[in-house]
């Protein structure tokens, strides 16, 4: 008999009362997801005590076979999910499954929103597994006694705002796990319809999960016997690591449900890569990519890295030295006899073998990804999830830059649409001949890109563009400079250069034009002053009077915008203003006098800035001006 002390009732954390709110009410659909929760935190417990008994082995005590057990009580109409792993202090208890402590619940919950309220898919991925109890429960135990105390604890809920939480006896370390069933769950108090869930997603977890098995002896007609009854534990998941076992013996299935205990995702994972490596340096991976990003991809403390385990002893979630930042979205496990069994974070920052594994395992990411690129509509969903991400990898990883660029995909004027579907090999396959540079364009959206007068010039002629408007492509840009021997350049700075796709005759028209306009330049130069850094005649534009440019080396207008919005200093630079010689506009502007010319001139570099999606320092002057022209 236990007893219990030191009873008081608490209230739960806001957001755990609006989770609970939700899973009570709203999440229906797919409700067996429960059992697989608590056996994952079940099997972490094992995995905890295992690692934390690597220093201090009393932890075992007398017990140290690690394992899950699963009951039921069809009269009752309970199931208990038992654990014989770390087990949880007073305060633990009370900071667990009491708060959330993770800053991805609000998140989770704004998720959760219309539709997805009837979806149970996100649960898991915000660590709010143990929770998922209430959508099946209307009332839950949780018994437990850390590994290393002496006294239990028992929390008690109804999961409607508040939690009882007293000390009590209890004789085996661990944790238990009563789910007092609601009307419309007793189902789930059903040998059968347990042991397949246990299948269905537990079998890749390496601790046993245990059922009861009732045999009755029979006589000689095949008649139970009564009072024969005899009860064994029988394990019912396979039990054994999965990373471990031969490729050839693992199904999709498998691998997938497995992905989905590690990755706390709910979707399947777009594809695997899962190698034995044996030699100077041993280790198993089993990586894989996600179908969809997580919350806190962009966060800066966002969690990332594969889980590591020490010759099967599982040692830290997260760690995060295996695989480079731009390869932060690729989850797995990496199980290796090269590293100690204390090892800490701060050790795998130092070691030597660590970094020839990360690079071995960024290879093998990389790997995947090329082979997963070959399936079209399954790497545009990678793409769209984690392109931009992708793009930090030539700044951050120099020797895998080629690699990488392959992987990578564009909108482009070929297409015409945002969707980035297209590599850059697509876009040397389709290169005109003479053409000896891959032309692209960065702005700040893709109409703004797809519109922008310079690429008048490149549609005129044919001459495909990548149209580049991610936040991250002027980065990306600046550290890719060359793909299949063909440099890259930027349509928007320095001048226009076609290589041979213009004809010798075209250039020498150009020249005649650029003498013949020489006194307007200087005029407009005059009237501008410092506000640009040069004038000259340009033809890279049919429809647009005029344009902008920088200079080879500056700072892209993109850039600038992202550090002068970051609060960042930006060295000042002046654009150089190009005019088309052939239109009516820069005609008129010709035959202007005095304060119209300086007027005019004014109003085609502001209209060059706007069409370039750049902010005007005055505006209101260029619409006062642009007002008398028009009045005129
Ligand atoms: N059986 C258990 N034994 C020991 N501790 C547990 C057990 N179940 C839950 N806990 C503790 O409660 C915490 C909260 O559990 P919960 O399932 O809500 O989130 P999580 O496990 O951290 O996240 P996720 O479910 O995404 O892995 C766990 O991190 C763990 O510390």
């Amino acid at each position: 008999m236990t007893t219990a002390t030191h009873e008081e009732t608490l209230g739960f954390q806001t957001e755990v009362k609006q989770l609970l709110h939700l899973m009570i009410h709203s999440l229906y659909s797919n409700r067996e997801i429960f059992l697989r929760e608590l056996i994952s935190n079940a099997a972490d417990a094992c995995d905890k005590l295992r690692y934390e008994a690597l220093d201090n082995d009393a932890l075992y005590g007398s017990d140290s076979d690690l394992r899950i057990e699963i009951e039921h009580d069809t009269k009752a109409g309970t199931v208990t999910v038992r654990d014989n792993g770390i087990g949880m202090s007073r305060d633990e208890v009370i900071r667990n499954l009491g708060t959330i402590a993770k800053s991805g619940t609000a998140e989770f919950l704004k998720q959760l929103s219309g539709e997805q309220q009837k979806d149970a898919k996100l649960i898991g991925q915000f660590g709010v597994g143990f929770y998922s109890g209430f959508i099946v429960a209307d009332e839950v135990t949780v018994r437990t006694r850390r590994a290393d105390a002496e006294e239990g604890v028992e929390w008690r809920s109804k999961g409607e705002g508040e939690f009882t939480i007293a000390d009590i006896d209890k004789a085996e370390r661990g944790t238990e796990i009563i789910l007092h069933l609601k009307k419309d769950a007793k189902e789930f108090a059903d040998d059968f319809r347990l042991r397949n869930l246990v299948r269905k997603y537990s079998d890749h977890i390496e601790v046993p999960v245990r059922m009861p098995k009732t045999e009755t002896a029979k006589d000689d007609e095949g008649n139970e016997v009564e009072g024969s009854e005899v009860t064994t534990w029988e394990t019912v998941n396979e039990a054994q690591a999965l990373w471990v076992r031969p490729k050839s013996e693992v199904s999709d299935d498998e691998y997938k449900a497995f992905y989905k205990h590690i990755a706390h995702d709910f979707s399947d994972p777009l594809t695997w890569s899962h190698n034995k490596v044996e030699g100077k340096l041993e280790y198993t991976s089993l990586l894989y990519v996600p179908g969809r990003a997580p919350f806190d991809l962009y966060e800066r403390d966002g969690s990332r890295g594969v889980r590591l385990y020490v010759q099967r002893v599982f040692i830290m979630d997260d760690a995060e030295q295996f695989l480079p930042l731009y390869l932060r979205f690729v989850k797995g496990v990496v199980d290796t006899k090269d590293l100690s069994l204390n090892v800490s974070r701060e050790l795998l920052q130092k070691d030597p073998q660590v970094d020839k594994m990360k690079s071995a395992l960024t290879k093998r990411a990389l790997d995947m990804l090329k082979k997963l690129a070959k399936d079209k509509e399954g790497y545009q969903a990678f793409w769209n999830a984690f392109g931009s991400v992708l793009k930090e990898g030539p700044a951050e990883d120099y020797a895998n830059r080629d690699k990488i660029a392959d992987l990578l995909r564009f909108s482009t004027t070929y297409t015409d649409t945002t969707v980035q579907d297209q590599s850059l090999a697509d876009y040397v396959s389709r290169m005109k001949e003479g053409q000896q540079k891959i032309y692209y364009i960065i702005a700040d959206s893709f109409n703004a890109a797809k519109h922008s007068p310079h690429l008048e010039i490149f549609r005129k002629k044919g001459v495909e563009v990548l149209l580049l408007h991610d936040r991250i492509d002027e980065w990306l840009m600046s550290h890719l400079t060359e793909y299949d021997g063909k440099s890259l350049a930027d349509v928007a700075k320095g001048n226009l250069d076609l290589g041979d796709i213009e004809g010798e005759e075209e250039k020498q028209a150009q020249e005649v034009t650029a003498k013949a306009k020489e006194d307007l330049v200087k005029r407009v130069k005059e009237a501008l002053g410092d506000e640009v850094q040069e004038v000259r005649v340009t033809h890279r534009l049919t429809d647009s009077p005029a344009c902008v440019v920088l200079s080879e080396h500056d700072m892209g207008f993109q850039m600038r915008r992202i550090m002068e919005a970051a609060g960042q200093p930006v060295p000042e630079v002046k654009p150089i203003l190009e005019l088309n010689p052939e239109h009516a506009l820069v005609t008129r502007l010709e035959t202007a006098e005095d304060d119209r010319f300086g007027d005019l001139a004014r109003i085609l570099l502001d209209q060059a800035i706007i069409a370039e999606g750049g902010h005007l320092n005055d505006p209101a002057a260029y619409v006062k001006r642009l007002n008398a022209l028009l009045t005129a």
